[in-house]
């Protein structure tokens, strides 16, 4: 027997133990096999193992032989056709080997080549990422649809090149959080220039005119050409030249018309507010022309929309002061230099013209407001709100004062803030409706909902009110100031970053910080073409609200609506809740009016129960006492509950005379009464129902009693921030 070792050239195959795994295993086995088979057919045995072939030697000595190429040189005949077998199978493995070598070599350099890319492709997605970032950023404050399509096309570059999944899931995330649509935005509006379609829309335009001039001309010519002109023909020529005329009269006023958009604004500002609306209604007329000309080129009656037709329906429709020229809107000079900021300004005088009408005389005093015992506030309200908002905007400018853009009303709760809002909206606001919201319905589970809310809610201001509309058009609608009301407002605009600025509130805390930023931003005017805007907020607890909101030029003016504190101050709330019925006769007192229930009641009790019974005002006294320390809701309460204790007696009693067929009962020869036409509310029922609302408001008291604290120990600057005394 002889041991025949098999060697490999490489180096690497001669350690032991040696990779066998590099043979593939196909190789293995037919190797394997010729070594079982030529064992059995010669029956010799195990002679050799080596690290990669297990070698069987056989017969006579010197019968195998190793070479140093590792292959097996066979001498014996009987086994010619196995020796061959042998080397071709080693031959085999070597190339094996050379190949997958190469492939290895080959795999790593690909690998190498694929890593590279793949790296610079993420260096260039987080490239996009950090714009697509910033341009988020600028989409939260500004809303802008200019930045949202590039912020769209930014994240659908990034979905379209990055080789890595998570960068497109993080730029969604990016997008999601921000709030803006993942659906792509509208196409760019008219107003949004691309120079090259700006020059295709004018050649098209030259291209127009071209042909809509010479058609005019042409008809001219062809009836110029006919010997004798019909009478038909001679109308038709007239027409014709009045519809050249007007079309030149049109063409200057659209050249002027783009003159405004293009140029800067170049006349002052008008403060007498019969110019100011004289030059409004001329807009609108402008607007009317524009719109005949329009209906006219686009194939209308030529005859209804005939030049003398146009200039008298549109200055019909004008206001009295320009019905009266002679000469149409426009024609002059001096018109020429008007600007659409002129109608802004106009516009914008005529908004303040109204707040002052609105909120002259006694407007602001509290019995006429429907308020009790806040005529401090109403005060101050009036001075620092209302009268820069009623200043002609050319003297506030050159006083250099803006009108405030937020005001803040803080106090327990039930004390006025929401009626006292919605009064100071109908003076503040008398062009348009105010919006109230409550902030927790601003605020969205969604991320980027809540943000979204908000800035819808300053983006769409209700239309303002029909009469104005009709009248003063558009400009008016850009200008009159919208009141927004906002509840609860601690809700939406508390102290960012957790408390104690520690970010401790989670997503919800970080959702939040987000909202009032966005509300900063919408304070601070970013978004100049927005309608003028008051935020009115009000809150139980202005000491959680955000210090950077109450900085001047944000909430500048905060007021506390104090608890009614002085019987005077009760009685004005009771007063407010109590005039109809004293003033309808159904309140027990020596003054009723004559011929009312009160007075009737008065009259069947006789000459002492008249003097027992108290005056109106003597009465609101008694229970001003009584109801010391009720809020003004307690007091409308209190004036509620007294009434419905007299309605129950009047309607039992009223429902089981029905029951008995004597609803109608004859109190005196003549005179058909019952209970329902006696039905007045007498002291009793006042006191019983201070002892209700005592009863039933006794935690609401208690609360309030907390709140109190809260908002005491918070001392108000007229223009600053909410100091805590601690
Ligand atoms: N000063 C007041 N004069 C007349 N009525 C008042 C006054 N204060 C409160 N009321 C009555 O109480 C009701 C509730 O008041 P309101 O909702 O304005 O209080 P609030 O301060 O906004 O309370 P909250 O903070 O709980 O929202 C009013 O509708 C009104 O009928």
């Amino acid at each position: 027997m002889t041991m025949v070792l098999v060697h490999r050239r490489h180096s690497r195959c001669r350690r032991w133990p040696h990779p066998l795994p590099l043979l593939s295993p196909s190789r293995l086995i037919e190797t394997l096999s010729l070594i079982a088979l030529c064992c059995l057919i010669q029956q010799y045995g195990i002679v050799g193992v080596h690290p990669f072939v297990i070698g069987m030697a056989g017969g006579k000595p010197g019968g195998w032989s190793s070479s140093s190429s590792g292959k097996l040189l066979q001498s014996s005949k009987n086994s010619d056709s196995l020796s061959d077998s042998i080397n071709n199978s080693i031959d085999g493995l070597e190339n094996d080997h050379a190949e997958e070598e190469q492939l290895e070599e080959v795999h790593n350099e690909t690998n190498l080549q694929q890593s590279k890319t793949e790296q610079s492709n993420t260096k260039y997605i987080h490239g996009l990422l950090t714009t697509l970032e910033s341009l988020l950023d600028k989409y939260i404050v500004s809303g802008s649809m200019a930045t949202r399509r590039r912020a769209y096309n930014i994240l659908q570059q990034i979905i379209r090149l990055s080789m890595d999944k998570e960068l497109i899931r993080k730029a969604e995330r990016m997008v999601r959080r921000s709030g803006m649509p993942m659906e792509m935005p509208p196409p760019l509006p008219p107003t949004e220039h691309v120079p090259a379609v700006d020059q295709q829309l004018e050649d098209e335009e030259l291209h127009t005119q071209k042909i809509v001039k010479p058609m005019g001309a042409m008809i001219k010519s062809s009836l110029s050409s006919s010997p004798l002109p019909t009478e038909e023909e001679k109308q038709r020529e007239i027409e014709v030249n009045k519809r050249l005329e007007w079309e030149r009269k049109h063409k200057e006023k659209s050249e002027f018309m783009n003159k405004m958009k293009d140029n800067a604004p170049t006349t002052t500002l008008l403060n007498d507010p019969d110019v100011a609306k004289n030059r409004v209604e001329q807009l609108s007329s402008f607007a009317e022309d524009k719109k005949l000309l329009h209906d006219t080129m686009n194939g209308a009656d030529l005859g209804a929309s005939s030049p003398s037709s146009t200039t008298s329906s549109s200055s019909s429709t004008t206001s009295d002061i320009s019905s009266d020229k002679t000469e149409p809107a426009f024609s002059d000079h001096d018109n020429i230099k008007r600007t659409v900021t002129d109608y802004n300004s106009i516009a914008s005088a005529k908004s303040s013209e109204l707040i002052a009408r609105a909120g002259s005389g006694d407007a602001f005093l509290g019995s006429v407001l429907g308020v009790g015992g806040l005529d401090d506030v109403l005060s101050r309200i009036r001075r620092r709100v209302w009268i820069p908002l009623a200043a002609p905007p050319s003297l506030l400018s050159q006083l250099g004062i803006r009108p405030v853009r937020g005001l803040l009303l803080y106090g327990d709760p039930g004390c006025g803030k929401t009626l006292l809002a919605r009064k100071l909206g109908d003076i503040l606001s008398p062009a348009r409706p105010i919006t109230i919201v409550s902030g927790p319905e601003i605020m969205d589970k969604f991320v980027g909902s809540s943000e979204k809310n908000l800035r819808e809610l300053f983006d769409n201001p209700p239309e303002i009110y029909h009469e104005y509309k009709k009248n003063y058009g558009e400009a008016l609608s850009r200008q009159a100031l919208h009141v927004i009301v906002l509840d609860e407002f601690d809700a939406i605009a508390r102290r960012r970053g957790g408390s104690g600025g520690k970010g401790d509130q989670g997503d919800a805390g970080v959702a939040r910080d987000s909202v009032v930023n966005q509300l900063l931003a919408k304070m601070d005017g970013v978004d100049v073409s927005g309608v003028p805007t008051l935020l009115i907020g009000l809150t139980n607890k202005p000491s959680l609200i955000d210090t950077a909101l109450m900085r001047p030029g944000r909430f500048e003016v905060q007021i506390e609506v104090p608890k009614p504190r002085t019987t005077e101050q009760r009685i004005e709330i009771l007063r407010v809740h109590t005039d109809s019925m004293a003033r309808n006769g159904r309140v027990l007192v020596k003054d009723a009016p004559r011929d009312t229930a009160a007075w009737n009641v008065l009259q069947n009790m006789g000459e002492e129960g008249v003097q027992e019974a108290p005056t109106y005002d003597e009465l609101l006294n008694i229970i001003a006492i009584e109801c010391d320390g009720m809020s003004g809701a307690s007091l409308a309460g209190v004036a509620r509950a007294a009434a419905s204790r007299a309605l129950e007696r009047a309607v039992t009693d009223f429902a089981g005379h029905l029951a008995n067929d004597s609803a109608i009962e004859v109190k005196e020869e003549g005179e058909k009464r019952n209970s329902i036409s006696d039905c007045v509310i007498t002291q009793e029922d006042f006191e019983r129902a201070i002892e209700d609302v005592f009863e039933s408001s006794k935690g609401v008291d208690d609360y309030s009693a907390s709140s109190t604290s809260d908002a005491n120990s918070a001392k108000t600057t007229d223009n600053g921030a909410i100091d805590k005394e601690s």
